[in-house]
């Protein structure tokens, strides 16, 4: 299957779980949008998380790193993936836990090991950013982020400013490019 098959295939695997919304809506790091991937209705469907978790492989099947997701989010993304791969990962969630062992980091990573940061939609990419960062203070090297959806909205800039790479499944020009012709 081509690269343009696949992503064609996860555009339509993403409108089928009715995960492309239209209108508006609020993000997490501010401002609004009049387009929104509700990335619980993709990850929840069957066909759509097997997908992603296939696409992710794929690019990961070279790297023998480990893996990481961003909580809560890519939390499910990253079990498949990894189930997938056969591979240990971990979980950063977004503030240490309050009790208990007070991890923010879950899981086990040893010091010194590599990691790729699994996230499902990078916008202005600070969440990815601050897994990357919290990774890193526990001792992992990280310069890789994989997302499912990145919407060019500055995170390849910010990520790279953190010396990370972004790398993602979908740009929010493919994935809305239906929408966006039928515009002209
Ligand atoms: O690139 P950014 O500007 O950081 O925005 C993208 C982040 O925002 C969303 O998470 P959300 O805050 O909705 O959290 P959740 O995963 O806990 O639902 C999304 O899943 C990314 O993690
Ligand atoms: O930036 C966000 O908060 C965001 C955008 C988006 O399309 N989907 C999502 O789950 N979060």
């Amino acid at each position: 299957m081509t690269d343009d098959d696949r992503r064609r295939e996860l555009i339509a695997a993403l409108t089928a779980a009715d995960a492309v919304r239209f209108g508006e809506f609020e993000l997490s790091h501010g401002g609004t949008s009049d387009y929104y991937v509700d990335k619980y209705l993709f990850e929840t469907d069957p066909d759509a998380l097997t997908l992603v978790a296939e696409a992710f492989a794929d690019r990961l099947a070279a790297a023998n790193a480990k893996l990481a997701g961003v909580a809560l989010g890519a939390v499910p993304l990253v079990a498949v993936t990894a189930a997938e791969l056969g591979r240990p990962y971990v979980i950063a969630r977004k503030q240490a836990k309050e009790y208990g062992t007070g991890n923010r980091i879950e899981g086990r990573l040893d010091e010194g090991e590599e990691v790729v940061v699994i996230e499902d939609i990078a916008t202005t990419g600070q969440s990815a950013v601050d897994a990357v960062e919290a990774l890193r203070e526990a001792g992992a090297t990280v310069n890789r982020v994989l997302v499912v959806v990145d919407r060019e909205e500055g995170a390849e800039a910010l990520l790279a400013d953190h010396d990370v790479e972004l790398e993602s499944l979908l740009t929010a020009t493919e994935l809305l490019a239906e929408r966006d012709e039928g515009a002209e």
